[in-house]
């Protein structure tokens, strides 16, 4: 061989290691956490099915407590373990707050104006610090313990009338008590009309808020295409985002009245009288961080009312739906109220620490049903290191809170429900303890935790202390169908009928 030649290779070699150096430099191999194989342009998304918090479980019994998928040609991050739950909203939680820029954040909470979808930044900050000292410091919340008082004394009235002969359906009736009494509290009266036709102080019909709501939610908990495969949203082929831009014009037409309204009255008396009154003087303060737009005050309102409408009449409605297929835990649930109540009074918000065994039904609700099944997406806004693997920046991480409610490792006969595992150990559900998430945990957490659990549990504590309740229709309890549709937040597919008959003397009930 020439000398020249040989001089030619060995330039080639030097020039080779030089750039394979400078490649590994400049891109260092990442170590990213296991998951399948992704498709082109669809990634993993062809094995989300309609239910994507039980896919998503199957997939990870497979890959992993920490799974690594591509929906389109984006990370997306499943955890689906305590430990790795802790990880990111404890450990890492900073770096993991914020949520993915969704269309549905975008077209149904006014631009990311909501706490719900607004990233981790100024504005979500003083939002959540309002949230927290303004709105749902316990001063305020017992200062509209009168409404909830009044609106469970409704409720049950209501059902009073149909018990005996016919049949309810819960879910007829549970909404409209969270929505007149989360109206009452935020906006000060129900600006709906229960009937058909629309008054003047009533923009909206029952019928037509509560439509808007349920499809905020459907439409919040959807994986839609153009979101992940972004030449797709030009064509939207799914229809969502077509559905998603009228009813962020509704709900903005809606709350305009009601602003406008809650301004006109301001100028009568300055002394707030529920929540909006108290979010338009705040608003007013020159000393905030950050001035609110108007689409933000928007906001700060709708989340008022979406967060705690749905959620506390679906958790009650799964409760009873469980219930009624065990009714030795009625039984045992009624013996203590008998004991610690007795027949002459409804239960009071006061008189949950004498009702361990209640307590422990509304846990085990949520273990199974999180309504919230897979929490709403985090995202992260820097690279970070977790659990030994590499992490990207917008990385988007859904916390499968249902699959950890299951988790044999935790949890003992994890598909079944028995409220008593919840005597014998103090697990807390506000999100201290990552085996139990209903609330999420971290800075995300539910805001609205105190009024939502005070909510749910009076009501099903009087829902159960004021009726006895049986299936109507021959119906036997294994007949009863436990499937699930997917959204924000998890509802039940076939609620089902009841009987329910008066166990209280009958004066308590008008
Ligand atoms: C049983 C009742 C409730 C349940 C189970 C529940 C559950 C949750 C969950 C799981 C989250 C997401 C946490 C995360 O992203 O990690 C959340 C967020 C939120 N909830 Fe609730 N919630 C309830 C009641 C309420 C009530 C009564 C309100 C207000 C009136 C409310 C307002 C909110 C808001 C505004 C957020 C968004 C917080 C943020 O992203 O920073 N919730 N809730």
């Amino acid at each position: 061989m020439e000398i020249s030649s040989i001089y030619i290779a060995l330039a080639w070699l030097v020039a080779l290691t030089i750039i394979s150096k400078v490649i590994k430099n400049k891109f260092p191999k990442r170590k990213l956490p296991p998951g399948p194989w992704p498709w082109p342009v669809i990634g993993n998304l062809n094995l989300v099915g309609s239910n994507p918090h039980e896919s998503l479980h199957y997939l990870s019994q497979k890959y992993g407590d920490l799974m690594l998928l591509k929906f389109g040609s984006k990370p997306v991050l499943i955890v689906s373990s305590p430990e790795m739950a802790k990880e990111f909203l404890k450990t890492h939680d900073a770096i993991f707050a914020s949520r993915p820029p969704l269309a549905a954040g975008k077209f149904t909470s006014f631009n990311f104006s909501d706490m719900t979808w607004a990233p981790y930044g100024r504005f979500w900050r003083q939002a959540r610090k309002l949230y927290l000292s303004e709105i749902f410091n316990p001063k305020r919340l017992d200062s509209f313990k009168h409404i909830r008082v009044e609106e469970t004394q409704a409720l049950i009235s209501r059902l009073h009338a149909l018990s005996r002969s016919n049949p309810v359906y819960l879910r007829d009736h549970l909404p409209q008590f969270t929505l007149s009494t989360v109206s009452r509290i935020a906006m000060g009266r129900k600006y709906y009309s229960d009937e058909s036709n629309l008054n003047e102080s009533s923009p909206v019909t029952f019928e037509k808020l509560k439509w808007m709501l349920d499809d905020w939610f459907m439409l919040g908990g959807v994986i839609n295409l153009g979101d992940w495969v972004p030449f797709l949203s030009w064509f939207d082929p799914q229809g969502y985002v077509k559905r998603m831009k009228p009813l962020g014009k509704s709900f903005i037409e809606f709350y305009k009245y009601v602003l406008e309204d809650h301004k006109a009255k301001a100028k009568e008396t300055c002394v707030p009288k529920d929540m909006i009154d108290v979010i338009l003087q705040l608003a007013d303060d020159p000393n905030l961080e950050v001035k609110f737009t108007s689409d933000q005050i928007v906001g700060l309102i709708h989340g008022m009312q979406t967060g705690g409408i749905d959620t506390s009449a679906s958790a009650v409605e799964w409760a009873f739906q469980e219930l009624l297929r065990k009714p030795k835990i009625i039984e045992k649930a009624n013996e203590e109220l008998d004991r610690a109540i007795g027949k002459e009074r409804w239960i009071q918000e006061e008189d949950f620490t004498r009702l361990p065994y209640i307590e422990a039904i509304i846990k085990e609700t949520f273990r199974l049903h999180p309504l919230c099944a897979l929490l709403p997406p985090h995202y992260s806004i820097e690279d970070c290191c977790v659990a030994g693997y590499d992490i990207p920046k917008g990385t988007s991480v859904y916390v499968n809170a249902w699959s950890i409610g299951r988790n044999p490792k935790y949890w003992d006969k994890p598909e079944e429900f028995i409220p008593e595992r919840f005597l014998e150990n103090d697990i807390d559900i506000k999100g201290q303890n990552f085996t139990l998430l209903p609330f999420g945990s971290g800075r995300r957490r539910c805001p609205g935790y105190s009024l939502g659990i005070k909510l749910v549990r009076t009501t099903m504590a009087n829902l159960l202390h004021g009726f006895n309740w049986k299936l109507a229709q021959d119906m036997k309890p294994e007949d009863i169908c436990m499937e699930e549709v997917y959204g924000l937040t998890t509802h039940l597919k076939k609620p089902i009928s009841m009987i329910m008959e008066p166990r209280l003397p009958l004066h308590l009930y008008n």
